[in-house]
């Protein structure tokens, strides 16, 4: 993880780097210390289910990273490693024992699940109250209302992200470029609930250029590299790059050119070392607040609008 470019290489440009390797340590430090502090006092360790279908090479790496994460934060991960053929009822039957087991405070199925396998009904088979991914319909709702429970894990580690560097996006402009169901829309969600006046481009979207060049702070998350132009981005804005995007040489990289918009934007957020590490923090966070434990956070959140 993170072996390619270090998130520290800014030397020569403007912006500054939204560093989601510092960010997402300190989240997990706190989120170990509050487990410890529940176990130091009799509590039970809380307890993530970690269940991998298939071998997605790309999946396989960050589950590890995950599994890695658990032993960091001191939350007793489970491991089940299903074949790719696994039929839907296999899963939905794992799913309802893990449910059932109040060992286990939150479930993680990794996505994408194999074709057979009906991604949405089975994120709506986990117990909302152990969807630590938060992607159930439920959870979602609950996040559209301004009620958050458990909240997606990218879209909530692009505002702790953010909020670790006291970015304050009240009443700015943001625009997320992409509307999927694990990122973009529950993305705009989040600027919503934190006051940002929020626009949502996606494939039918005309003139990307004129919503780009108008946006405060722009969100991307389409996984194509150069979707957005560095030469579209506002001087001055934040740039928040969800995109991963693998190159043949393996190495991996975000969808806007970093070095060109450093040359524009206030702060970046570098492919890798940005957001997938913050994605991986806030399932810790999640777990832990799945399981009842109370993290004192290392930055203040945005504030609700
Ligand atoms: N069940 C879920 N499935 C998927 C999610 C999710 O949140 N829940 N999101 C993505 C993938 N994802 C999490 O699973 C994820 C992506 C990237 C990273 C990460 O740490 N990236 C590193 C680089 C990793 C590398 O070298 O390849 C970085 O950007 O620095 C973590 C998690 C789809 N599926
Ligand atoms: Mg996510």
């Amino acid at each position: 993880m993170n072996s390619n470019k270090p998130a520290t290489t800014q030397a020569a440009h403007s912006a500054r780097i939204l560093d989601g390797n510092a960010a997402s340590a300190a989240v997990i430090e706190r989120v170990h210390d509050s487990i410890e502090r529940h176990v130091a006092a009799g509590g039970r360790r809380p307890g993530l289910a970690v269940v991998l279908v298939g071998a997605d090479p790309a999946s396989q790496i960050y589950v590890r990273a995950k599994r890695r994460d658990c032993e960091r934060a001191g939350i007793e991960a489970r491991d089940f490693d299903l074949d790719a053929s696994t039929s839907q009822e296999t899963l939905l039957d794992l799913i309802q024992q893990l449910n059932d087991d109040p060992a286990i405070d939150g479930i993680l199925v990794q996505l994408p699940l194999p074709a057979q396998i009906d991604e949405v009904a089975v994120t709506n088979s986990i117990d909302a109250d152990k969807d630590v991914d938060g992607f159930h319909a439920f959870n979602v709702g609950r996040l559209a209302l301004r009620q958050p429970g458990l909240r997606p894990c990218t879209p909530r580690g692009v505002m702790a992200l953010l909020s670790f560097h006291g970015l304050e996006i009240r009443s700015k402009h943001a625009i997320v470029v992409g509307a999927s169901n694990i990122v973009g829309r529950p993305m705009s969600l989040e600027l919503l609930l934190a006051g940002a006046t929020t626009t949502v481009t996606h494939r039918f979207t005309h003139d990307l250029e004129d919503h780009v060049r108008q946006a405060d702070v722009v969100v991307c998350a389409v996984g194509k590299p150069g979707v957005v132009r560095p030469e579209w981005i506002q001087p001055g804005a934040i740039v928040v790059d969800v995109g991963i995007n693998r190159m043949a040489d393996g190495r991996i990289t975000g969808d806007i050119d970093f070095e060109a918009a450093s040359q524009r934007a206030a702060w970046i957020s570098p492919v890798p070392g940005g957001v997938g590490p913050m994605t991986r923090a806030m399932l810790m966070l999640n777990t832990a607040e799945a399981a009842g434990l109370q993290v004192e956070l290392p930055y203040h959140p945005h504030s609700t609008g």
